[in-house]
């Protein structure tokens, strides 16, 4: 999170007197994020989360992630809920932007990623995958192929300024994905689903050693369920070096596939899957470093992090790259 929206002490003041959950004691930015105004707002009764929905952010999907958010819930999946107004209205107004309250989750994320948190990883993301199966509202990814292709468009002419050469990359790149993309094209898909598509580990809170509560639901949509595993591979497997972490790729998709079983097309398409989810986050990265506002308060991401996560996924050999060896996983399909 980030802020990017300042609120005032009279339109907050206005703005919770339509609530029943106390007087606000302390309301301060929180400068962790980059998409959404987070606030953590103290009142009475207790610390809520306030968020101000930002760019990429469509209020037209606010009910589909808020509604999430209560099915998972209802489904034993810890994350923030919604709290209403006295109307019974959780999405209201606040400085021209909508804005949600949500309750306010212990435990903190781990700064200094282990083996036990991937496998910890592992095992909530395939409940997580579950729990969204009778989830009755799909909403497409904005962030697959035809996002990309927006992205690139936009970033061409500053990509060579942060790295020369970059631009033609990301062109050829996407060029690659889309002859081989599963389900497009006639290709056939993988397995579908409710995916959270942001699961990094700043999302992932850990309490006394155990995983305690996801957060950040706002990239979440329909897409293939081994693409969410794709890009947690991205965000939990490298090492601050650069070297890619076998051992918690494996722990990782081993914990995952105890909980669901995997298919040998979705094993056999996780390199192509990570080369799609580095693209997608070394391009959202790229387009915020070329267009952040001056003076917001925010940390941008650097986008090369992303570029060498490609490479990796572009380089590798097979599954064993992955810390895979055949008979490692619980397969869905295996005689
Ligand atoms: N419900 C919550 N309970 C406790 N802390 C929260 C909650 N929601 C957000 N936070 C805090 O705010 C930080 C940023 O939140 P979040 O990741 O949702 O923001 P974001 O702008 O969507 O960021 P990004 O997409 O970059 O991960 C979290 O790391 C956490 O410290
Ligand atoms: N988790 C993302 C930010 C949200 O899109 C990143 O690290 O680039």
């Amino acid at each position: 999170m980030a802020v990017y929206t300042e609120v005032t002490d009279e339109e907050l003041r206005a703005f919770i007197a339509d609530y029943a959950i106390g007087d606000v004691i302390s309301c301060k930015g929180i400068a962790e994020g980059v998409e959404n105004s987070n606030y953590l707002m103290v009142t009475t009764e207790g610390p809520y989360i306030l968020t101000l929905y930002e760019k990429r952010v469509n209020p037209a999907d606010l009910p589909f992630f808020l509604g999430l958010m209560r099915h998972l819930a209802a489904r034993g999946i810890v994350c923030p809920q919604p709290v209403p107004g006295r109307d019974g209205v959780a999405l209201r107004v606040l400085a021209g932007r909508p804005a949600v309250i949500v309750t306010f989750l212990t435990g903190m994320w781990p700064r200094r990623i282990l083996p036990e948190h991937c496998a910890a990883l592992g095992t909530a993301l395939a409940q997580l995958h579950l729990a969204g199966a009778d989830y009755a509202v799909a909403r497409p990814n904005s962030l697959s192929l035809d996002g990309w292709r927006g992205l690139v468009a936009a970033t061409r002419e500053g990509a060579d300024g942060v790295k020369p050469g970059l631009a033609a990359v990301l062109a050829d790149e996407l060029a690659a994905l889309s002859a081989l993309w599963p389900g497009h094209g006639g290709r056939p898909g993988l397995p579908q689903g409710i995916i959270h598509a942001d699961l990094f580990p700043d999302n992932v809170f850990f309490r006394d050693g155990a995983l305690s509560g996801l957060i950040d639901f706002y990239f979440a949509c329909t897409d293939m369920l081994a693409y969410d595993l794709a890009i947690c591979l991205n965000a939990w497997c490298f090492e601050a070096d650069g070297a890619f972490n076998v051992t918690k790729s494996r722990l990782l998709l081993a914990n995952y596939a105890r909980v669901r079983p995997l298919s040998a097309a979705e094993v056999a398409a996780l390199p192509l899957l990570a080369r799609g989810s580095a693209l997608r986050f070394l391009l959202t990265r790229l387009y915020d470093w070329l267009n952040t506002p001056a003076g917001a308060l925010v940390k941008r991401k650097d986008p090369l992090e992303y570029l060498h996560k490609l490479r990796f996924h572009q380089q590798a050999r097979g599954l064993a790259d992955y810390g895979l060896a055949p008979g490692d996983l619980a397969l869905a399909d295996a005689p």
